[in-house]
């Protein structure tokens, strides 16, 4: 005790001391890891994200595949993360058995579970079973045949929509951001499909541009969905990333408040349209009922069912078989709006920046849809969207050429042995899009637009390496959906109109948020005469 009390630290060097014995700590282990592998250097606490800025992640793994080659390492929020850049690898980790042990995204995050959605949904459900429970009924509503007819009608009317007010601004010269276009034509189309509500985000935006312009009336109709989407999506993130220490730090605190706040008024507004659609279930008849997202999902596995032939895997599982309760069906029907609405905008905005940098590209696309429906442009039917075989290659090297999803993550639920070395379970690895899609290993000239890539099979290009929908058991269930929609508005919009950037020189500035998304994209079209 004596000797004790006559030591004096102060405050200073108590805080001195436990840092050094924390970076002693942070690098015993470093040193000590299992099979360490090339890969930059990471610092204490902030790991590999002095070398990045989040918007440049996509650059950041392809500039390491480079330099490290097929399989490296590096420290990302707070984590050893192995990035897998081969063939033979992507098989193993994108297994589409159900019995592979590459089954999770994500491991449990408290921040959701203060959010209430940790169990829930599909795309960061980390329990197996649940997740599976869940992603039955989204493949089930996704494959349906009906919903793919809804889904492509639907898709022309609101083209047929865009078209009115795409013909007015080419007539009066006005600029626009395609970004934000194709943000409100899908948050449209989305609400549409999935509760068949109206939101008017396209004719907002249209009153927006021609106000700016002093053309005519703004038309400002009830948005508040969207902004409580947009903003429940906000809060999703935050608890996904942060919400563990929001408990502990006031600021956080504060934000977590507000977003708690708002994700109880969106939960209502779900729910009342939920109890609203399940009176519409009762009282109609199953040959009546429209199939959008709700009904499906309200449906399934009820006697309201439009699936009768089900999967050996809900057959054989008792527990796949009951329907799914009001909250399972909030989550499900939030994540299939919210993880189409960017996906498909961002990379229909990235296709027309690559077919105005590539006027030949846009030629072909038009003699395709002429030999398929004819220059009275008659109506798209299912089995036309098949004969788009240049469509589907440009929307494909547009995906590729951009890197739309540049990494795919996995964790394995039990020990794996993966590119030559034994992992433990719970390691993250990153199956790197980013690299692949760039490596003149597998692409002729990586840096060039080439949709021909995609149909000439004698060239060196190996369509494996794209990874636009992720692979395996969890391959994105909204894949075909996608696809109407991306060549239905690529066939149409490009017939129809010339394209022209605002400002020709400027290189498109990129965010990361899941996707890879460009910010906005500025440009003029013009009516052509056909
Ligand atoms: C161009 C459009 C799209 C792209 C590029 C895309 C890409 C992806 C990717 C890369 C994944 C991860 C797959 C994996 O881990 O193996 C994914 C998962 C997912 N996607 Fe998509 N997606 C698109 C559109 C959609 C649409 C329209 C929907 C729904 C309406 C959707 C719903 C989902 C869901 C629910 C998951 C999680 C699946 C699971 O964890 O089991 N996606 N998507």
């Amino acid at each position: 005790m004596g000797v004790l009390s006559s030591i004096n630290f102060s405050i200073i060097e108590i805080i001195l001391t436990i840092i050094i014995i924390y970076i002693i700590h942070y690098y015993y282990n470093y040193y000590n890891r299992i099979n360490p592998l090339p890969g930059p250097f990471p610092l204490p606490i902030i790991g590999n994200h002095y070398l990045f800025h989040i918007n440049d992640y996509s650059k950041f793994l392809k500039k390491c595949h480079e330099k490290y080659g097929e399989i490296f390492e590096i420290y990302v929020s707070g984590e050893r993360q192995i990035c897998i850049g081969n063939l033979k690898d992507f098989d193993k980790l994108f297994n589409p058995s159900s019995k592979t042990n590459f089954k999770l995204r994500t491991l449990y995050k408290s921040g959701l579970d203060e959010f209430g959605v940790s169990g829930y949904g599909v795309v960061f459900n980390h329990d197996p079973n649940l997740w599976q429970f869940n992603r039955q009924f989204f493949i089930q509503a996704m494959l349906t045949p009906s919903f793919g007819h809804l889904c492509l009608s639907q898709t022309q009317i609101f083209i047929k929509e865009i078209t009115n007010y795409w013909n007015y601004i080419s007539d009066n010269n006005i600029n626009f951001d395609l970004r934000k276009w194709m943000f409100c034509f899908m948050t449209d189309i989305l609400l549409d499909l999935s509760i068949g509500k109206r939101c008017f985000a396209l004719n907002n935006y249209y009153s927006e541009l021609i106000n700016v312009n002093d053309k005519g009336k703004s038309n400002n109709k009830d948005v508040e969905y969207v902004e409580l989407l947009m903003k429940y999506a906000d809060g999703y993130v935050f608890h996904l990333f942060f919400g563990a220490y929001a408990k502990y730090l006031p600021i956080f605190k504060g934000i977590a408040k507000k977003h708690i706040i708002n994700r109880d008024k969106y939960w209502n507004y779900i729910y009342n349209i939920i109890y609203d659609q399940k009176n519409i279930i009762n009282n109609t008849s199953k040959d009546q009922l429209r199939n959008d997202i709700i009904t499906l999902l309200l449906t399934a596995n009820t006697v309201h069912d439009i699936n009768i032939s089900k999967s050996k895997v809900q057959e054989t599982n008792p527990e796949l078989q009951r329907p799914l309760n009001d909250k399972e069906l909030l989550i499900n029907l939030s994540e299939a709006i919210g993880a189409g609405v960017d996906s498909i905008g961002s990379l229909f905005t990235f296709l027309i920046y690559d077919i105005i940098k590539n006027p030949k590209v846009l030629i072909k696309i038009r003699e395709e849809v002429e030999d398929v429906l004819g220059k009275d442009l008659r109506e798209i039917k299912m089995e036309d969207l098949d004969k788009f075989k240049y469509i589907e290659a440009v929307i494909k090297e547009s995906a590729r050429l951009n890197s739309i999803s540049p990494l795919v993550d996995r964790y394995n639920h039990a020990p794996e042995e993966v590119g030559g070395y034994n992992w433990p379970a719970n390691t993250h690895f990153i199956i790197n899009a980013s690299g692949t899609q760039s490596d003149p290993k597998f692409w002729e000239n990586p840096e060039k637009f080439d949709p021909e890539r995609f149909i000439n099979s004698s060239s060196i290009n190996n369509p494996k390496a794209l990874i636009l929908f992720g692979g395996g058991v969890r391959i994105c269930p909204g894949r075909k959906f996608a696809m109407i929609i991306l060549k239905t508005i690529t066939a149409l919009l490009i017939y129809k109109y010339d394209f022209e950037l605002v400002n020709p020189n400027d290189l498109m500035k990129i965010r990361f948020a899941i996707f890879n998304q460009p910010n906005e994209l500025y440009i003029r079209i013009k009516k052509r005469e056909l």
